[in-house]
């Protein structure tokens, strides 16, 4: 471990700690390759995934609000822990506008889960403000590697170190850099019931072969299988969203209207913007004292055609 507590494996990556323009610490995950994650310790938030030729594969607004306590829209935000306005906290919980901390002495995980990987632990405990809003102790535990092939993994472990039960939600809102929202497809959601935020979260089923967008989408889609493909027609090519303990899928994108409304996002941003994200909703997680759930989340890209 260098003295910053990041890690990585000397031959094949490196991790460079550096300081956003608020003086909050970013991690520099990159790989041998030339890929590259960055992470800050501002709600433990993944704000860049690139490729190896430099490409942004995520999107980031352009009016994104750097600014603490604000929520940089864009990136991965951690939805914890609860997903939107479905319980009595602010919407979509308070992970994701608190200080997490560099991890020094995580617990140890899988040898895979290091070899060949940069990657950073952190970990955020509730401060006795949280304790007030939600009276349980947890440790939430996240590790952010970039593999050699430059894939992205948020693995997260969340313990509940109080004497009684807890539940939550959680999701990681996944804002995912495309060429056109009319020229992606969603694939692997066939088939599947969702509840849909636009009409009082009536639970439909997905009809079409594939989803693809003509206006304002915002669902949840239940149980799906552990893979889901964005497809980019126009970028040719294809994020890979597999994932562990995460059986729900949101899918949203505001379309003109919503996001003109919202004060962080650019003109006609919508167009290059979707957030499909791994989650856990419908059914919350309840964890007695003393356990762990364990949740994982790996982006990568293919070409296609
Ligand atoms: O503006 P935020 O609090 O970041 O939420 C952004 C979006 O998150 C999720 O996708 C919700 O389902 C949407 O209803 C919400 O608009």
């Amino acid at each position: 471990m260098n003295p910053s507590g990041a890690v990585c494996d000397q031959k094949v990556a490196a991790v460079e700690v550096t300081k956003d323009r608020n003086g909050i610490d970013q991690i520099v995950l990159r790989n041998p390759r030339g890929a590259s994650a960055r992470v800050s310790l501002f709600g433990g938030q993944v704000l860049s995934w690139r490729t190896d030729q430099g490409e942004e594969l995520l999107f980031t607004s352009s009016k994104a609000i750097f600014k603490p306590p604000n929520p940089v829209r864009g990136g991965i935000p951690i939805c914890f822990p609860q997903f939107g306005n479905r319980g009595a906290l602010e919407q979509h919980g308070f992970a994701r506008k608190k200080l997490w901390a560099i991890d020094y002495n995580p617990p140890p995980l899988h040898p895979n889960d290091s070899s060949g990987k940069a990657y950073v632990d952190l970990i955020l405990r509730p401060s006795e403000e949280d304790l007030k809003i939600w009276p349980h102790s947890f440790e939430f535990r996240l590790r952010v590697s970039l593999s050699a092939d430059g894939n992205l993994t948020l693995l997260s472990r969340i313990r509940n170190i109080n004497s009684k039960p807890f539940s939550f939600s959680i999701a990681y809102h996944t804002y995912f850099a495309i060429s056109d929202i009319s020229e992606v497809r969603v694939e692997g959601l066939e088939t599947l019931d969702y509840l849909d935020n636009l009409c009082q979260k009536e639970r439909f089923t997905e009809q079409g072969d594939t989803l693809t967008f003509e206006s304002e989408v915002d669902r949840v889609y239940l149980s799906s299988s552990d893979v889901v493909a964005v497809f980019d027609h126009e970028r040719k090519r294809t994020f890979m969203i597999r994932k562990e303990g995460l059986p729900d899928v949101v899918v949203w994108n505001p379309w003109e209207k919503k996001s003109k409304s919202m004060v962080d996002f650019g003109d006609e941003e919508y167009k290059q913007m979707l957030c499909v994200d791994g989650a856990a909703i419908e059914k919350s997680i309840t964890l007695k004292p003393g356990e762990e759930w364990t949740g994982r989340l790996e982006l990568s890209i293919v070409p296609s055609s």
